[in-house]
């Protein structure tokens, strides 16, 4: 039993361990109303160790997931490392698709789109690559007016610049439908391979799947690994042009060609987005 939080619903597990909703009870985190706990055994724990490494370095970035601290507790006579995280009310991005049906209005997805290269902006800006990119690992914040701020989370396996020990490790883990093709034949971790995912997310938002999750495992393998073809032939004919145009510069298959984040802000798919984004704020002030 951990001596400062109380750990009360299971709000998710991931690969490490068990994800809690919790309220802490005494010193150092008792200012907070609540936090998200992810524990893990502690001798398991170089994941979450890791996380709370990475999400200190973050700190400064609003689109990313803010980190409380970390603390040890005793649970069934095991120590337990616990990561405490700020709460997400509205679940994750992978939640929200659901919740409109599997497709969010191309309007919202523009505003969501920005939020989340600002916040690969800063983690590239670092020297990081996430690497496992996709709408489960991206949290979603409701304001006091009702405006959805999505923040990036789980880092879990992330590359941190300066070990380069880690990088085979990569090469089968994270979610192969989001990733890049170089990153999945190669086993290659730069930044372009997030790029990548972030196209396949925009997808997501878009059409509610991936084109290519239909097909089996051995035909998705030979599309991703082996084939020439760009996912041009899959973008989502009920896109504004600029929205496709967006997703082309993500999905570019030579890394080399693929737009970088800093890049991406400043195409209008995402520029649109900022002005939405700026709109509806002004909406809510008014209102109140
Ligand atoms: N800060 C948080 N606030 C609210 N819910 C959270 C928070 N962090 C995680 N969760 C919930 O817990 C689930 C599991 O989280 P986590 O990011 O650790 O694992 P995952 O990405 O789903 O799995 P894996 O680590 O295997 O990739 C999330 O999908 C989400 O529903």
């Amino acid at each position: 039993m951990s001596r400062n939080l109380r750990k009360l619903i299971q709000l998710g597990r991931g690969s490490y361990g068990a994800v809690h909703l919790a309220v802490p009870i005494s010193p150092p985190f008792y200012t907070k109303a609540c936090a998200a706990v992810k524990s893990s055994m502690l001798e398991h724990s170089s994941a979450l160790q890791k996380e709370d490494r990475v999400l200190q370095c973050l700190s400064s970035c609003p689109e990313i997931v803010h980190c409380y601290g970390n603390e040890l507790s005793f649970e069934n006579g095991r120590r337990v490392y616990n990561l405490l995280l700020e709460y997400a009310s509205g679940g994750s991005l992978f939640d929200m698709i659901q919740s409109y049906g599997g497709s969010i209005p191309e309007q919202k997805v523009k505003i969501y789109t920005r939020m989340v290269l600002k916040g690969l902006c800063c983690i590239h800006q670092k020297g990081y690559v996430h690497c496992d990119r996709k709408p489960e690992n991206i949290l979603v914040f409701v304001n006091d007016h009702g405006i959805k701020q999505l923040k990036i989370a789980d880092f879990g396996l992330t590359k941190e610049p300066g070990r380069e020990e880690e990088t085979n490790r990569f090469r089968f883990r994270g979610t192969p439908l989001y990733m890049s093709p170089e990153s999945f034949v190669f086993g290659e971790v730069e930044a372009r391979l997030d790029i990548w995912s972030l196209g396949c997310i925009v997808m997501m938002m878009i059409c509610g799947k991936l084109p290519w999750s239909g097909l089996k495992r051995d035909s998705f393998v030979r599309w991703l690994a082996l084939s020439n073809e760009e996912p041009e032939l899959y973008l989502p004919q009920n896109m504004s042009e600029n929205g496709k145009d967006f997703l082309r510069k993500c999905l570019l298959r030579d890394p080399r060609k693929r737009w970088t984040a800093k890049m991406l802000l400043n195409h209008p798919f995402a520029v649109e987005g900022r002005i939405l984004s700026l709109l509806e704020q002004m909406r809510c002030s008014n209102n109140f």
